[in-house]
Order: structure tokens, then sequence, then C-alpha cells
């Protein structure tokens, strides 16, 4: 079967809705920051201050395309995948891409309730205000990019109602 790609800003919920799905569907589940960290053996934050963004984007790109096609996955993909080089166009052309849509407010509790801060994009010691305001321009920067998606799910959605949606747009053996 096809990949699924979860796209969409930190804290859209790729990944808690990807492992779920990803069981429902009995496909396997691969986050690709983690997959970058293990594969580079450093948190994304250590890969951005040692070699800075362009690298990271770079082994975003080479792990993305380094995905076979049909291979019954479903891949959370990085915050910032979909808005750089090929990588929107590669996901459409090689399986079905979902956008996680979720309310700047709901980004912004979310992000701060999540225990520690690795994501260097979204930097906690700052203000909140400041916060808000980087999530807000990036989010605006970023949309063009997201909706270009094959499906687009806007605020919470269940698994099964997820699943309906995949189900009508391919059909889902
Ligand atoms: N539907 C939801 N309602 C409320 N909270 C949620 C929902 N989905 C996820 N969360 C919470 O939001 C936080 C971020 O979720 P998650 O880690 O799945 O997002 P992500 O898109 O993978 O983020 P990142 O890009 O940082 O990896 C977690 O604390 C999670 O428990
Ligand atoms: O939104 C982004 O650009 C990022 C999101 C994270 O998933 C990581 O891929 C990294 O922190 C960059
Ligand atoms: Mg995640």
């Amino acid at each position: 079967m096809k990949n699924i790609y979860l796209i969409g800003m930190p804290s859209s919920g790729k990944s808690t809705l990807g492992k779920e799905l990803a069981r429902s569907l009995g496909f396997s589940f691969t986050d690709m920051d983690k997959l970058i960290e293990t594969r580079e053996q450093k948190t994304i934050s250590e890969i951005f201050s040692t070699y800075g963004e362009a690298h990271f984007r770079e082994l975003e790109r080479k792990t993305l395309h380094g995905f076979q096609p049909d291979q019954s996955m479903v891949i959370a993909t990085g915050g910032g995948v979909p808005c750089f080089f090929d990588n929107m166009d590669y996901m459409k052309k090689n399986g079905i891409s979902i956008f996680l849509n979720v309310e700047l407010d709901d980004l912004a509790k979310r992000l701060y309730k999540a225990q520690g801060n690795n994501r260097p994009l979204l930097d906690k010691s700052q203000s909140e205000e400041a916060v808000i305001a980087t999530i807000k321009k990036t989010f605006e920067e970023r949309l063009p990019f997201y909706k270009q998606a094959d499906i687009q799910v806007d605020g919470e959605i269940s698994v099964n109602q997820l699943l309906w949606l995949i189900e009508s747009y391919v059909p889902v053996q």
C-alpha cells in the first residue's frame, strides 16, 4: 500500500495521530525527526547548532527520498519538510499526504505543555508572545505548501474519522 505522509506545524499531532493511524492500518510508523537523530547520533538542536539549518534540510530531503514508495508506512514528517526543495511534490507523487491543520492558539498551548525544548525553530526560552508571533509567521509562510496536501484535516480528528477520509480518497484494502 501507498505510504502516508503526515504534514503540519510542530505540535499539530503528527506523531500522536501517526502512531495510532499506523496501528489501525497495520502499517509501520516512522518519525523523520527521530530517524534523523538516530542516524546522525545527534539531537535536531545539535544538528542545527553544529551544521546549520541548510544542512538539516538536506538531511531531511535525503531521508524523505530514501523511503521506498508503496511500503505501507505512516511517516510523521518534520514540520518544515513540505516547504523545502521538491519535497511536497515528492510526497504527492509517492503516497497520500495529509495536512493536520490546528488553530494557532491550540498549537501554542500544546507547545507550552510539551516537556523539554528540542525544537530549535520554536524556542520556549523566549516570552510567550514572541513564541506565538513566531508560530504565526511561520504558519503563514508554510500554509501555501501545507495546503497542497491530498487531504486536509481541520482541528481535532479521531483515527476512525481519518481512516474514513483516507478510504474515501483512495480505497485502502
Ligand atoms: N488532538 C489532540 N488534542 C490535544 N492534544 C494533542 C492532540 N494531538 C496531539 N496532542 C498533543 O500535542 C503535543 C504535540 O503532539 P505531537 O508530538 O503528536 O505533534 P507533532 O506534530 O508530532 O509535533 P513535532 O513536530 O514537534 O514532532 C503532544 O503533547 C500531544 O499529546
Ligand atoms: O518546523 C520545523 O521547521 C521543524 C520541525 C521539527 O519537526 C524538526 O524537524 C525541526 O525542529 C524543524
Ligand atoms: Mg512529532
